[in-house]
């Protein structure tokens, strides 16, 4: 469980990023949702340590963020940053997602296999001898999750994982984050994009200006004014809403009650 208690952050310059946000984050998929400048990065940039809150508390697994080494919360929290394919230095796409785990003191054999268990999980096996930079971007994304997979955290945040990727690159990391989910991680996505929130997550969390102002189920989420919190309502919503039908998660789930209503 990753719990922030209370937690404000001022950045060096005074900027007030984080205003007395507490909550609690578990397994499963969460969505940090909320636009540009409202928190979400320095918010996730707490969860492994990486940042430490200036006033309040952040636990991970029961430990003070402030009381432990970074390289012992790393363990815990993955953490895949923002265009995490500019940081690419190996030749091969083994040596890649090996990389991490190398640095942990493992015996060799035991790092291949987190390697090689980390790459089948995103579904790149067969890529290994591949040079990172020659994969799509989609590919690249998986292999950047895959490397931290291989450190077999508990936890894994992913900042925005679709910037630039096409619908192809979309679905293969949607369904790569949906599966590490199901073998019992907790995912925790960085987005502006509410339409990939409902999509993914079980949980949302929404920021505005540095506040929290909801934390709560896909379900909640849907009776929300987006808007009123600089969210853009995605289109499939806005149009169930507008036909009367209420709040839907998804394009299909709108089909399917529109068909419904054709045939009924
Ligand atoms: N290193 C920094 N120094 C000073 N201020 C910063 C720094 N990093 C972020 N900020 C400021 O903190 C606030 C929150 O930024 P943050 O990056 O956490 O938001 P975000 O929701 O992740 O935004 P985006 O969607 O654009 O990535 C913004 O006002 C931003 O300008």
């Amino acid at each position: 469980m990753i719990e922030f208690i209370d937690v404000s952050y001022r950045y060096p310059d005074g900027t007030e990023a984080l205003k007395n946000v507490s909550l609690s984050i578990g397994k499963g998929v969460t969505a940090l949702l909320g636009p540009n400048g409202s928190g979400k990065t320095t918010l996730a940039l707490h969860m492994n340590g990486i940042l430490k809150p200036t006033k309040g508390t952040v636990l991970v697994n029961g430990t003070d963020t402030r009381k432990a080494k970074a390289a012992e919360l790393s363990k815990v929290v993955g953490y895949v940053f923002q265009n995490p394919e500019r940081m690419f230095f190996e030749e091969t796409v083994l040596r890649e997602a090996a990389f991490g785990p190398s640095n942990l003191q493992l015996p060799r054999e035991e790092v291949l296999e987190r390697a090689f268990s980390a790459l089948r999980a995103l579904g790149l096996d067969g890529y290994e001898e591949r040079n990172p930079l020659s994969l799509s971007g989609g590919e690249q994304k998986r292999l950047a999750i895959a490397s931290v997979l291989a450190m077999d955290p508990e936890y894994i945040v992913v900042d925005e994982p679709l910037a630039g990727l096409d619908w192809n690159g979309r679905t293969e990391v949607i369904h790569a984050l949906r599966e590490l989910a199901k073998r019992g991680r907790g995912v925790v996505v960085i987005t502006h994009d509410a339409e990939l929130a409902l999509e993914l997550a079980e949980r949302i969390v929404l920021m505005d200006k540095g506040r929290m102002v909801f934390e709560g189920s896909v379900g909640e989420f849907l009776a929300m004014d987006l808007e009123k919190y600089g969210v853009k309502t995605p289109d499939f919503l806005r149009i169930s809403r507008e036909l009367g039908l209420g709040s839907v998660r998804s394009v299909s789930e709108l089909l399917e009650l529109l068909r419904g209503r054709t045939l009924g």
